[in-house]
């Protein structure tokens, strides 16, 4: 019989394209060998160009799929993405507590945030009044929380333009309450290498790696917030499980592809070819 692999959760938007949201984070799941499952949160119509609009799925909808899986199935690591509204985002909150999954639970499942806000083309995902209930009710309960430089801008106020303000931006979201911040440089475009920063506010590791010139990078922070998630369901620490999903992200954007007229998506299909 084939050994059950570890599970990994998405709570997360659908991207009709399949380049970003809960597709992103199960293919991702599935190249990282862990058993994704997911609680549908809002279906987004979009594709290479941009969101046209989405419609939220019923809160007790969303809260029950988390129970379904978690009491079921077992869950050893979740993630959340586009939670869309501030009703979507309390219910959740409370349901992770119920479930053991995140920060301050008995059962300490780690929970990586991933505090989406917007596509990539500027387009919302999440409601403009839900942006402090991300703040209040969703980033104390992070393992880890993974903004992008607007998210942080968000969040916190702090304008990221280099590396001593992509620190003083770590502190400040630990501030919010997460255990461990990755403040990711990826729209540092004028920088020649990516790097991300990871903090607890007791260590400080700095994530470089090149910066490959392409345009496809849909999907991205999503990638990257699975793969770090799918390293946590299989046991590993919170930096070594961040190492190792800078890795993969890497390898993602060196082999994303052109789809569509507008901005394809970054590649997890490279792993499928290699072993663990
Ligand atoms: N052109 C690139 N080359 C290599 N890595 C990149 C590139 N663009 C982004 N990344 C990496 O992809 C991840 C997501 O990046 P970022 O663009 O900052 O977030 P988001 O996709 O959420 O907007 C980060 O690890 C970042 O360093
Ligand atoms: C449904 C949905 N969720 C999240 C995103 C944003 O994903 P991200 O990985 O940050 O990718 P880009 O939007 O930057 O390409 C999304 N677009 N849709």
């Amino acid at each position: 019989m084939t050994p059950t692999p570890k599970t990994a959760l998405t709570i997360a938007g659908s991207d009709s394209g399949g380049g970003a949201g809960l597709q992103a984070d199960l293919r991702t799941f599935f190249a990282c060998g862990v058993h994704g499952m997911t609680a549908v949160t809002a279906v987004t119509v979009q594709n290479s160009l941009g969101v046209a609009g989405f419609s939220e799925i019923p809160v007790d909808v969303v809260t029950a799929q988390i129970t379904a899986v978690a009491g079921d199935m077992g869950v050893n690591a979740a993630k959340t993405g586009m939670l869309a509204t501030v009703e979507i985002i309390e219910a959740v909150a409370s349901t992770l507590d119920e479930v053991g999954i995140g920060r301050g639970t008995q059962s300490h499942v780690p929970l990586v945030v991933d505090p989406v806000a917007a596509s990539m083309h500027g387009d919302a995902l999440l409601r403009q009044d839900a942006l402090e209930a991300l703040r209040t009710e969703l980033l104390p309960r992070a393992t880890l929380a993974t903004p992008n430089l607007d998210e942080v801008l968000l969040l916190t106020g702090v304008r990221v333009s280099d590396g001593q303000s992509q620190r003083e931006a770590a502190q400040a979201l630990l501030e919010l309450g997460p255990q461990w911040v990755l403040v990711k440089g990826g729209h540092l475009v004028n920088s020649p290498r990516c790097v991300d920063l990871l903090s607890d506010g007791t260590h400080i590791v700095e994530l470089g790696g090149p910066r490959y010139e392409t345009e496809h990078t849909h999907g991205g922070g999503d990638t990257l917030a699975s793969a770090i998630t799918a390293g946590l369901a299989k046991g590993l620490g919170v930096p070594d499980a961040v190492s190792s999903g800078k890795r993969f992200i890497e390898r993602s954007v060196a082999e994303a592809y052109p789809l569509g007229a507008g901005v394809g998506p970054v590649s997890p299909f490279w792993r499928l070819s290699q072993s663990d």
